[in-house]
């Protein structure tokens, strides 16, 4: 975009003390922005009428109103003076027949005039032309609201107040109230409504302010000591910045006009002859736009991202320094002004005259500090304020003169598009996705951690269950281990009860009342008092008898001697051998139910014996497996527990930077959701 800088000229009303001291209008308003100078009969004639301002004190910024400013802008056209001049003037002045008059404004000459001397007039045009009863909405809409709106396209803007002291530069900038707010306050309602507007596009704002004070350039945003005396750079493809200055994430209006209070807070403003609150520094609030389209996410494409700057420049005014003798220390402030902005000129004066020699940037903070404005790809536009008054005539003058040579120069802005990760809303963005796939990483770590202890517990139950299974199984074993100890017992009885049986002895103390008489001679039987021995004892054996009833018992044998005697004692005889006869059978039946009941459990114990020890052998053989499964399972809860230690640890580190990560994330969202409201 080529273009030349526009310049405006504004002036403001005239003051209680012009007023008072019954100062003269020198300068007429003309058609088609031109300003002419007046000759002084004339003007003192104007002036007499003239309105003064009713509060000559600056007020700040902080009282400003966010109103919308949208708000009506009056219209102040016919209060200025419309009548051009023709120059030079060689009739003599008369007193005006007829004026006309508004409220707000200068009276009008209605009537030619001549002039008894010679007079030269100067005419200068402008792009605009504010007469004293433009307030500050009118002046905002016809010089920055386009300046505002291509910084948001991605344009460099630069909006400058320039003027003798009290000459109405901050109540152009900053405005004065809530009712009036200046072109600042009102560049940033119109930057949050554009970002509102705009819904293709999302935004990053930054602001910084500094002051240039007594060649020193101080932070606004910061009150430590380094935040004063910065140095100035020179960067090969963004051009020169000033270092270490704070650059503040703006999010609202209301944001930003806080930051910018608190900045103003800061400033150094002093008393002078010509201003109450006259700025003794030049102040640079810059707002940083970056903007990238909004693409759905996935779409693969990248979009560059719009770098610009808007800056918004009050400068101190030059002064007389004769008049300005509050103090040394304002004169010394008065002279580091002077030089700045007469340096500022000669930049001016030698960009107008398109010379590409030479420019002496660096021979001020100030130049040095705005050379990316004035020198290329910038939107500049200059509002050059000034005061009608007779006694600021030359001072008017020079500003004039100062606003046609800016008037020349041309810039060419165009927008600036980053497409590697410099800008900062591409760095936030990549920032984000880095934050979202961390975070994804640190839940399945987490997740991984929940499965691995809940397996872990269930080991746990599995181990527990192996463990009594394992008591129950050596419960068991005990049981069937004295199960086998008293059947071995009652075994080796019988088989001592065998042995002696078999050596003829009757010995061995037996408690077994499976023992058959038959084999214990000793043994005791039911039948009476009556034993097979005493039986023997009283029958007396004949050999013979003996040798061929061999296969009688021996108390057979006994009765059948006794056959051998006669009469009714041989009956008695014959009943009693036919008794022990049944006796000796109901024994012999005894002995055998004995031998076989004797036999019969022998058999079934040792049975029972084989039986609880195969039971013996496989309990054994479940026990090594179950303690060869817990231990397995012990190892494997050792390693579990091993690895819940490591995963546990690093899922403290994963919360720790979860937890760090969560808090910026918060603070991005926080930002991306005001963004999306702004939308
Ligand atoms: N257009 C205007 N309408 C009404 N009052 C104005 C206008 N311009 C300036 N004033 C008043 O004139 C006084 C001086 O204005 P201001 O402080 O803005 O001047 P300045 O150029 O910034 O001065 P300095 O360079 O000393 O800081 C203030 O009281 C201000 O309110």
């Amino acid at each position: 975009m080529n273009e030349n800088i526009s310049v405006s000229v504004r002036a403001r009303p005239f003051n209680e003390k012009e007023v008072k001291d019954k100062e003269h209008c020198l300068w007429q308003f003309g058609n088609n922005n031109t300003i002419t100078s007046l000759p002084p009969p004339i003007a003192q004639a104007i002036s007499s009428n003239l309105p003064p301002i009713s509060t000559p004190i600056k007020s700040s910024l902080s009282n400003s109103s966010s109103s919308s400013s949208s708000s009506s802008s009056s219209s102040v056209g016919g209060s200025s003076l419309k009548t051009p001049l023709k120059t030079p003037l060689k009739t003599p002045l008369k007193t005006p027949s007829k004026t006309t008059t508004t409220t707000n404004g200068p009276l009008v000459p209605a009537s030619p005039l001549t002039l008894t001397t010679k007079f030269v007039s100067n005419s200068y045009t402008y792009d605009h032309l504010f007469p004293p009863t433009s307030d500050n909405y009118e002046v905002y809409d016809m010089v920055a609201r386009e300046l505002v709106k291509s910084a948001m396209e991605g344009y460099n803007a630069s909006i400058m107040a320039y003027g003798i002291t009290s000459s109405g530069k901050t109540f152009t900038m900053t405005g004065s109230g809530k009712k009036n707010p200046g072109i600042i306050p009102l560049s940033i309602q119109d930057v949050f409504a554009y970002i509102q507007e705009c819904k293709e596009r999302e935004f990053l704002l930054r602001v910084s302010y500094l002051e240039i004070y007594n060649e020193t350039v101080n932070d606004l945003l910061g009150v430590n000591q380094e935040n004063f005396n910065l140095k100035i750079h020179e960067h090969p493809v963004t051009g020169v910045y000033v270092a270490g200055l704070k650059e503040e994430i703006v999010l609202s209006v209301d944001h930003v006009i806080s930051l910018i209070s608190a900045g103003e807070a800061h400033r150094h403003v002093g008393s002078t002859s010509y201003n109450l609150q006259s700025s003794r520094s030049h102040t640079i609030f810059k707002m940083i736009i970056e903007s990238k389209e909004v693409l759905p996410e996935g779409s693969g494409r990248e979009s560059p991202v719009r770098y610009s700057t808007l800056n918004l420049i009050d400068l101190a005014g030059s002064e007389k320094a004769s008049e300005s003798t509050v103090s040394a220390m304002r004169n010394k402030e008065g002279s580091y002004i002077n030089k700045s902005l007469l340096t500022l000129g000669t930049v001016i004066s030698k960009l107008s005259d398109k010379d590409t020699g030479y420019i002496p940037y660096r021979d001020s903070k100030l130049t040095r500090v705005l050379q990316n404005s004035l020198s290329g790809n910038s939107r500049v536009a200059i509002i050059c304020t000034i005061t009608l008054a007779s006694n600021n005539f030359d001072e008017s003058h020079n500003t004039l003169k100062f606003a046609s040579r800016a008037k020349k120069i041309s810039n060419n802005a165009k927008v600036n598009e980053i497409l590697d990760d410099k800008a900062l809303l591409k760095q936030y963005r990549n920032e984000i996705a880095e934050l979202k796939s961390k975070l994804s990483d640190a839940l399945s770590t987490e997740k991984e951690l929940q499965e691995t202890m809940t397996e872990k517990e269930k080991m746990k139950i599995t181990n527990q269950e192996l463990l009594t299974k394992l008591g129950d199984a050596e419960k068991h074993r005990s049981l069937l281990e004295s199960k086998i100890n008293n059947l071995n017992k009652l075994i080796l009885v019988s088989t001592s009860v065998n042995n002696s049986a078999s050596k003829g002895g009757g010995g061995g103390g037996s408690r077994s009342t499976f023992v058959s008489p038959s084999q214990n001679s000793n043994s005791h039987t039911d039948l009476g008092s009556v034993t097979p021995n005493s039986f023997s004892n009283l029958f007396l054996q004949s050999p013979s008898q003996n040798s061929s009833n061999h296969h009688m018992s021996p108390l057979s044998q006994s009765t059948s001697s006794l056959t051998l005697g006669g009469g009714s004692e041989s009956n008695e005889l014959i009943q009693i051998q036919s008794k022990m006869a049944k006796l000796e059978l109901e024994l012999e039946e005894k002995n055998k139910k004995i031998d076989f009941l004797s036999s019969f459990n022998q058999d079934s114990a040792l049975e029972k014996i084989k039986q609880l020890e195969g039971e013996l052998v496989q309990r054994d053989m479940d026990l090594g497996l179950y303690q060869r499964e817990s231990t397995r399972l012990q190892t494997l809860l050792s390693h579990k527990d091993e690895k819940i230690n490591s995963l546990e640890s690093k899922l403290r580190d994963i919360l720790l930077k979860y937890k760090q990560i969560d808090s910026e994330n918060n603070a991005l969202k926080s930002k991306i959701q005001e963004y999306e409201v702004m939308y």
